[in-house]
């Protein structure tokens, strides 16, 4: 696979070379390869310029002119830059492709998209935290990349959208990270619509603060979905003003969903058994919707992929009908089993406040006796979330067990008392498989226990070293220790 430089950046450089590839990793250059000289948050990306020439770079983009025997593209963007050269590289995408963001819920939400459009026929794929995974009807799933970024680097992205398209994927739903909208990595994607879930603390080691963080979920609406696309608003969200504004602005159409949406109005929810019914308004008929999900945050999750997969072209009928077939994302309110003095275990991927608080929240309504919950906070992380998320734990669990979630290059024990310092009365213990068989040992009859934090992740990072741990292996183990 070639392409002209010319067609890759836009620009005329008196010369034109092959190239061959594009990576913004200097230790992946291939003599005619492309580099994007970027700046980090570790390194600056230029220091690595004159390598990636040695090792056979044919150009490189970088922020400024840089004194190499290869042409240079000098740009104050070098990211976008090198966003819109790796898909014009690769070329083929999808022929819809729709984008979510949000503090929690993206995973969801572009698993559900995949699952709407798989089962109205058409041939799909989600990419994010869990990977890049293809649906189609009738056949298996097939996972196409192992979990990783939530948002891969830009050339992943082109590279990935391209293989999918090639294997006949025609409808594609992506999570977009704040991280992976601010380092531009999807400035690339052909968007038709975006979705907008909330916007609650998280990630401020990263942005600085609120308005910062609001600011990189935002050029989602601004910058990256072309003008006339479908802005799907949560209209739930208190942040909901401030999106629809730059939406309107940006000259999309918005179709706001939620209790307070006006495209996909929520007008009743009901608890059952298998999940919850939903009443959703909508073209000024009423439906009836068996949703097969706990929660009130899985009907936000639903009405926005479903308003994604209606502004991707899918008819209403299609799109509630899916809504009807959809499984959850693994390790997302996974149920894992009944303790042997019954109770019920579930894991969880909540790892900010507001997905705790509503995580607990949604399972209280199930509890006759106590509401239980193993958590910690990730190291390397937003570290003003840690007090917070102890106190949401204590005051909305009857048991709190505070543990180890990744804590990577931080110590362990002064992350848990950050944590501990907001979690009146709950209990502290590091080893995370001990804390499971804890908490697994209480489980008595109308008990909840949630093991939150780490969901699908496969492993425990300490230090640099990643050992292998999972909470739903564990907290099977657990129970199955707990029935002799
Ligand atoms: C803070 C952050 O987002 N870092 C990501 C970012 O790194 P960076 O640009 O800051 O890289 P850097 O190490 O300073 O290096 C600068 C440049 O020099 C290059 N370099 C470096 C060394 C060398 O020898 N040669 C070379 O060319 C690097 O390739 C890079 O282009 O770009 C890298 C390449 O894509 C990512 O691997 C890296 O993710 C790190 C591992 C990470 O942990 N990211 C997390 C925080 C993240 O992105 N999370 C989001 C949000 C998840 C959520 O929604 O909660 C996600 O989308 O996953
Ligand atoms: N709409 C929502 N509102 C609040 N909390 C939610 C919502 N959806 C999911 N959650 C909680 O957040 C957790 C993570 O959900 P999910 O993995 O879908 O989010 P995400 O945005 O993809 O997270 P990440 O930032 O890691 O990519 C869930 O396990 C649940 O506890
Ligand atoms: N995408 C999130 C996941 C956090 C999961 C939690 N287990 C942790 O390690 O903090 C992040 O990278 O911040
Ligand atoms: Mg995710």
């Amino acid at each position: 696979m070639s392409a002209r430089l010319s067609t890759l950046v836009k620009r005329d450089l008196g010369v034109d070379p092959e190239i061959v590839g594009v990576t913004a990793d200097s230790r992946k250059v291939r003599p005619g390869f492309l580099f994007a000289a970027l700046p980090g948050s570790k390194v600056d990306g230029a220091e690595f310029a004159a390598r990636a020439a040695e090792a056979g770079a044919a150009a490189v983009i970088a922020s400024r002119d840089m004194d190499l025997a290869v042409p240079t593209i000098a740009t104050p963007d070098p990211r976008r830059a090198y966003a819109l050269a790796a898909a014009a590289f690769w070329g083929r995408q999808p022929d819809v492709c729709v984008a979510v963001t949000g503090t929690n819920g993206k995973t969801s939400v572009a698993g559900f998209c995949r699952q709407i459009f798989a089962q109205a026929g058409r041939k799909a794929a989600s990419m994010g935290t869990l990977g890049v995974r293809i649906s189609a009807p009738g056949v298996a799933d097939e996972q196409v990349t192992p979990p990783g970024l939530t948002t891969p680097d830009a050339a992943d992205v082109a590279e990935l959208l391209a293989k999918v398209a090639q294997r006949g994927v025609t409808h594609f739903a992506m999570e977009a990270s704040s991280h992976g909208v601010d380092q531009r990595r999807l400035d690339g994607v052909k968007l038709v619509a975006a979705g907008f879930l909330n916007l609650t603390q998280d990630h401020l080691d990263y942005h600085g603060t609120m308005g910062a963080y609001r600011a990189a979920k935002l050029r989602l609406f601004e910058t990256l979905l072309p003008r006339g696309g479908t802005a799907v608003l949560n209209a739930d969200s208190e942040a909901y003003p401030a999106f629809a504004a730059a939406a309107v602005e940006a000259g999309h159409t918005v179709m706001s969903v939620g209790e307070a949406g006006q495209g996909l109005r929520l007008a009743a929810r009901v608890l059952t058994p298998e999940g919850q019914r939903l009443t959703i308004e909508a073209d000024g008929r009423s439906y009836d919707v068996r949703l097969p999900l706990a929660g009130g945050f899985q009907a936000s999750n639903a009405l926005v992929a479903a308003g994604l997969c209606l502004a991707a072209g899918l008819s209403l009928d299609a799109v509630l009908a899916g809504l009807e077939a959809l499984e959850g994302a693994p390790g997302r309110l996974q149920r894992v089993g009944t303790g042997a003095r019954g109770g019920e275990a579930y894991v969880d991927y909540a790892h900010t406040p507001d997905g705790l608080e509503t995580v607990l929240k949604a399972l209280r309504p199930h509890v006759r006796g106590r509401l239980i919950v193993v958590f910690g906070a990730g190291g390397d992380r937003d570290r003003g979330k840690r007090p917070l998320m102890g106190r949401i734990a204590a005051e909305l669990a009857d048991v709190a067990i505070v543990t180890d979630d990744n804590p990577r290059s931080e110590t362990p024990a002064a992350i848990r008392a950050e944590v501990m310092a907001g979690a009146k009365g709950a209990s502290e213990i590091g080893d995370r498989r001990e804390a499971i068989r804890a908490a697994v040992a209480m489980l008595a009859d109308g008990d909840l226990l949630v093991v939150a934090g780490k969901g699908h992740e496969q492993g425990q990072i300490v230090g640099d070293v990643v050992h292998p741990f999972d909470d739903v292996t564990e907290t099977a183990r657990a129970l199955e220790q707990a029935h002799g």
